[in-house]
């Protein structure tokens, strides 16, 4: 698990490392510099690359001083490095390696006005313009600047953090640099992880600069990453003698006439997941289909909802596929007055919810609710951008003491202590129709067989990226049907490697 940090809290731990390793902060700069050199290495290669590096007057544009003064060492004789000179105000780093590139025979240009930069073309653009000390819109010179460089042809690298963009919060202008390749110092900044910074980031990479990890450890966020090694400490091996009764039972409530498919999708999916028990609560017209397509599954008839024994079960999943119609609210309603362990609550569930905010107060602790974001609008209201979305679900988490996994490129998962968690694992080849059912009855199935609600959501939210993920290196699509079919083969993988 990695805490992320803001832009303040990155320059704290800067600090905090610069005084107790003890490193001087040019050795600091230096030591990023480095790391980002490597990674260039690797990539580019040829040494014949042009390459442009535009360097600001803060430690970003030291950065960028040092990396040019890298290049040259390593035998990148085709560079022109560009100082963007609009203010008289430079950091110490920066004057330092300035200093240090001039003794190498090195092209440096200074830029006064944007007009003046006239259109070179070049290979690669390194951008060190602005990193995590922008503090204002980018705006007269600066931003006339940004948007020549996007003109320019060339893959853009930016260095730490794309000009322009925060590292968190609301954007400020879209004077904003658009990077093909990010490589940020030792953690992602928060935005990289929502939307609103796709048009500025096509892919980003961290490295590690050695900043102090126990401060940071100590350091106060909410914010935390996780990964395959996270899920690997706790995914559990079948025990001797565990048999289906010990695997829990799970209950899925779902479908309607014409979405029969996303009840089958769920009730699959909670199957191929490990469930010990799965049985299916959808109309009676669903029943063939259900038998043709997963024949392990057991059908409960919604005729027969008073004879019910809801304590059979460990777990409900409800919502997919569901509709918002009366008898599907009535549904909701049962499920909600008589089920008191956690319900994992999606789609049209969701809808219903939003339908009647009074249901709320009978959700149990420890529930799920799994929305995409336009779900999540409708239950929590309108929203005008991911910051607000994630400040409301930081809060309706731990008021409602639910688990709320608002899904996304990194799906985001929020807890009853207040804390967020980004899934790292997931490919844009998973955006189709049925996925969302799929992950309802992934998060079903593992707290059916005992998981804690946390760990259960964590795993299948990680396990339901990752398949996808593997599947997207074949397929140009990921459909649903073919990641169920994944499943029980990733979580095997998982749970060996
Ligand atoms: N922390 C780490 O781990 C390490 C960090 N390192 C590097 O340091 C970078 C952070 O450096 P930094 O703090 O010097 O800030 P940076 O981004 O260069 O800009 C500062 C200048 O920009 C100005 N300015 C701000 N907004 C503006 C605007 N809209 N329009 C115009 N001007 C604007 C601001 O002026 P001010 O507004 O304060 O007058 C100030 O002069 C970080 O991204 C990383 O690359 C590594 O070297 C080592 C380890
Ligand atoms: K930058």
């Amino acid at each position: 698990m990695l805490k992320l940090l803001t832009a303040l809290q990155t320059r704290q731990a800067d600090d905090y490392t610069i005084v107790n390793e003890p490193i001087l902060s040019s050795e600091l700069m230096e030591r990023a510099a480095k790391a980002f050199i490597k990674v260039f290495l690797d990539r580019f290669p040829d040494r014949k690359k042009h390459i442009l590096i535009f360097c600001g007057k803060g430690n970003n544009g030291g950065d960028g001083l040092v990396i040019s003064r890298m290049l040259f060492d390593e035998g990148y004789h085709h560079v022109h490095t560009y100082i963007a000179d609009f203010s008289e105000k430079q950091s110490e780093d920066y004057l330092l390696n300035l200093e240090r590139l001039q003794q190498k025979d090195v092209s440096i240009f200074y830029i006064n006005q944007a007009a003046d930069l006239e259109f070179i073309e070049s290979d690669l653009i390194i951008d060190a313009l602005l990193g995590s000390g922008l503090n204002k819109a980018l705006q007269g010179e600066w931003e006339k600047l940004v948007k020549k460089i996007n003109k320019f042809s060339g893959f853009k690298i930016s260095v730490d953090v794309p000009t322009g963009l925060p590292c968190e919060g609301e954007l400020l202008s879209e004077a904003i640099i658009k990077s093909d390749l990010t490589i940020a110092f030792q953690r992602p900044k928060l935005n990289f992880l929502l939307p609103i910074s796709s048009p500025y980031i096509k892919e980003w990479k961290v490295v590690n600069i050695g900043l102090d990890e126990n401060f940071i450890q100590s350091t106060s966020s909410p914010y935390f990453w996780f990964w395959k090694a996270d899920i690997q400490k706790y995914i559990k091996p079948r025990q001797a003698f565990e048999h289906k009764g010990l695997l829990g039972h799970a209950l899925m409530v779902a479908g309607a006439d014409e979405t029969i498919g996303a009840a089958l999708l769920c009730t699959e999916a909670c199957h191929r997941s490990g469930a010990g028990l799965t049985t299916a609560l959808i109309p009676e017209m669903g029943l063939r289909a259900l038998n043709a397509r997963v024949p392990e599954a057991m059908y409960f008839s919604r005729n027969n909802l008073d004879k019910i024994d809801w304590l059979k079960y460990e777990v409900i999943g409800i919502g997919p596929g569901l509709g918002v119609s009366e008898e599907s609210s009535k549904l909701l309603n049962e499920v909600l007055a008589n089920f008191k362990k956690p319900i994992v609550i999606d789609a049209d569930a969701i809808n219903l919810l939003a339908q009647n905010h009074q249901l709320m107060k009978l959700i149990p602790q420890k529930s799920v609710l799994t929305p995409h974001m336009k779900e999540f609008d409708r239950l929590f209201g309108t929203h005008d951008s991911w910051w607000e979305r994630i400040e409301t679900a930081l809060k309706k988490s731990v008021e409602l003491k639910v688990y709320i996994v608002l899904k996304n490129r990194y799906t985001m998962i929020f807890t009853p202590e207040g804390i967020c968690y980004f899934n790292s694992s997931g490919s844009p080849a998973m955006a189709s129709g049925g996925m969302g059912d799929v992950l309802t009855g992934m998060i079903t199935s593992m707290i059916a067989q005992g998981y804690a609600v946390e760990k259960a959501v964590q795993l299948a939210v990680f396990s339901h990226g990752y398949a996808g993920e593997q599947l997207a290196h074949k397929m140009y699509v990921v459909p649903a049907s073919n990641l169920i079919k994944q499943i029980p083969y990733i979580l095997r993988e998982l749970m060996v490697k």
